[in-house]
């Protein structure tokens, strides 16, 4: 039996919540922003296969694949509770863009993972899951962050908690609201995108963050849109990371006074997203970065509503 598992491209911190907030996005247009992965049985040992419009843009050989480490970790965790394993053939269809801040490293690992857990029957419940994913996610991004896995993994508006056997948790989100995603087509790694980042905050900065979250998740709780959108301000990686992405500050400018609800760095950047709650208004500023804010011929924007669905098994 083969199967197939599609997971999402996310938008981590979402300004206020720097590891703590992730939500999982889809384009109105039905287009799959996402990896996929299939996983069947192999005639003889275990092998990966990747093809799709970024499998290019990966290290060639199978071992330096983080889908091979998921592969090794799942079967460690089969054994280790008694389970037998099969050899498989993986196939990875590499549909997201590497270093573009949409989780694109979360994309192949809940996929992989999840895929092999659906290959399984479902052997390992959504914790034990969660865990392996947070774990291949730290070995590509050198710390462990959930707020792309948990999003890309659950769907929907995803906080992280400060409780190992919670993880994260869903919050209410906003459903009339579009999220235009502009990706310009350059590279930039999380890695040296969490480098550029100070060691010690100023105290201005720590007050500002503790309150713009708790204002944030306080009016997603009351459903209250304009609280919501105004406190979202990054204060913590927005002002040295905003160097890395050529035209981010001129197209923040420009999108806040047509009318965004917000603007921010999706992840680690260099995707741009902003908040928009008329779908006429989110197309025609999409068409602006489409224009201003593109920097190669890769690049692609995005008008996106909440993945509720998260990661799933697609049918043939
Ligand atoms: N399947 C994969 N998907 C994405 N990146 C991968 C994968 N396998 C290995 N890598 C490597 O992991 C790193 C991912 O970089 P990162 O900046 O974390 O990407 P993203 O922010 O898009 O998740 C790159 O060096 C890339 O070559
Ligand atoms: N919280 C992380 C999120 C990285 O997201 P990515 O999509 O760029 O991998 C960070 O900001 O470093």
């Amino acid at each position: 039996m083969a199967v197939s598992v599609f997971a999402p491209a996310s938008l981590a911190n979402f300004s206020v919540g720097f590891d703590a907030l992730g939500l999982a996005v889809k384009p109105v247009d039905n287009t799959l922003l996402g990896d996929l992965v299939s996983v069947e049985q192999a005639q003889g040992e275990n092998s990966l296969k990747v093809v799709g419009e970024f499998a290019d843009k990966l290290p060639s050989a199978p071992e330096d694949n983080i889908v091979w480490s998921c592969l090794h970790l799942f079967n460690e965790a089969m054994a280790d509770a008694g389970l037998a394993t099969e050899k498989v053939t993986i196939t990875l269809e590499k549909k997201m863009p590497v270093g573009s801040g949409l989780g694109s490293s979360a994309c192949s690992v809940v996929a992989a993972l999840a895929g092999l857990n659906a290959y399984y029957r479902d052997c390992f419940d959504e914790k034990a899951m969660l865990k392996m994913m947070g774990q291949m996610e730290a070995k590509i991004s050198g710390s462990l962050h959930y707020d792309n896995v948990a999003p890309c993994y659950l769907g929907g508006l995803q906080l992280m908690v400060a409780d190992e056997h919670i993880i994260s948790r869903s919050l209410p989100d906003f459903k009339d609201c579009f999220y235009v995603m502009a990706y310009p087509g350059i590279e930039v790694s999380t890695k040296a995108a969490r480098e550029v980042l100070p060691e010690n905050y100023c105290r201005k900065d720590l007050l500002s963050y503790g309150q713009n979250l708790a204002s944030f998740v306080d009016a997603c709780h009351r459903q209250d849109k304009t609280q919501a959108f105004a406190v979202l301000q990054d204060v913590v990686a927005e002002p040295y990371r905003q160097q890395l992405l050529p035209g981010y500050e001129q197209a923040r400018n420009y999108l806040l006074a047509q009318g965004s609800l917000a603007v921010g760095i999706s992840g680690s950047g260099p995707t741009l997203f902003c908040v928009c709650d008329q779908q006429e208004r989110a197309q025609e500023l999409a068409r602006w970065l489409q224009d201003n804010y593109l920097q190669t011929e890769l690049g692609f924007v995005h008008v996106c509503r909440v993945d509720d669905l998260g990661a799933r098994t697609l049918k043939d």
